[in-house]
């Protein structure tokens, strides 16, 4: 069975699809380039709508601990999402705030699955993602797909889950192509860079249900 998060959740309304639609995760952004980017105070009421069983994923792009340690109360985070963080701070990350921690690969070629063994012992799971173009604004979260021929053959040291570019006309396709038994989707899910659509929701955890 493969399950799913959806990223990227910034109203009411996007949170109630994503339970309604029986997402496994939910992830809430700290990255202030992100157009998905939360206040404290908006992460803390999303947070109050959101039953324990959705697990709550804070997404980061090498933060502070000032930062998590905010983010993780306001947002009463479960797991924490790392986007370029060295494998030594993530192990820093995972000891001192006791959630469950990713680490995001981001994939473009084969040699990027080289980092992976890094993480063994500093993240609880890799989450293989594309990579972005150079100088892009955003690590993560541009609909970029990567080539999940990459991935045959691999021999996963860790559990994993699979993102960049996932929407509910081609999940089913990964969820074959790999054998992801989790995905992970933002801009696949929008009508517009940082606007969910709860249509677009429904019918990719209906791909992945179906996958
Ligand atoms: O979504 C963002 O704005 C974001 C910002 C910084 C780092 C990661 C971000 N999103 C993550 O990117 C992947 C793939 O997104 P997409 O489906 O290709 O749009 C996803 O894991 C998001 O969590």
């Amino acid at each position: 069975m493969t399950t799913a998060k959806i990223c990227g959740i910034s109203t009411a309304e996007s949170m109630h699809a994503v339970i309604a639609g029986a997402a496994s995760h939910v992830g809430l952004v700290f990255f202030p380039p992100s157009p998905r980017h939360l206040s404290f105070d908006a992460a803390m009421a999303l947070a109050a709508r959101t039953p324990d069983h959705v697990r709550r994923v804070g997404v980061f792009v090498n933060p502070e601990d000032g930062l998590l340690e905010q983010a993780v109360a306001a947002g009463k985070l479960h797991a924490v999402q790392l986007h370029q963080t060295p494998p030594a701070r993530a192990a820093h990350i995972r000891q001192r705030f006791a959630r469950e921690t990713w680490a995001a690969i981001a994939v473009r070629s084969r040699s990027d699955l080289d980092g992976v063994r890094e993480y063994v012992g500093a993240a609880d799971r890799i989450l293989f993602d594309a990579k972005t173009p150079p100088g892009a604004a955003l690590p993560g979260g541009m609909g970029v797909r990567f080539d999940w021929s990459l991935l045959d053959g691999f021999r996963h040291p860790i559990p994993w889950a699979l993102s960049g570019g996932l929407d509910a006309a081609n999940v089913g396709e990964a969820v074959r192509r790999t054998g992801a038994t989790l995905v992970d989707t933002s801009s696949g899910v929008e009508s517009a860079p940082g606007v969910k659509s709860v249509d677009k929701i429904a019918a990719f955890l209906q791909a992945v249900a179906a996958s």
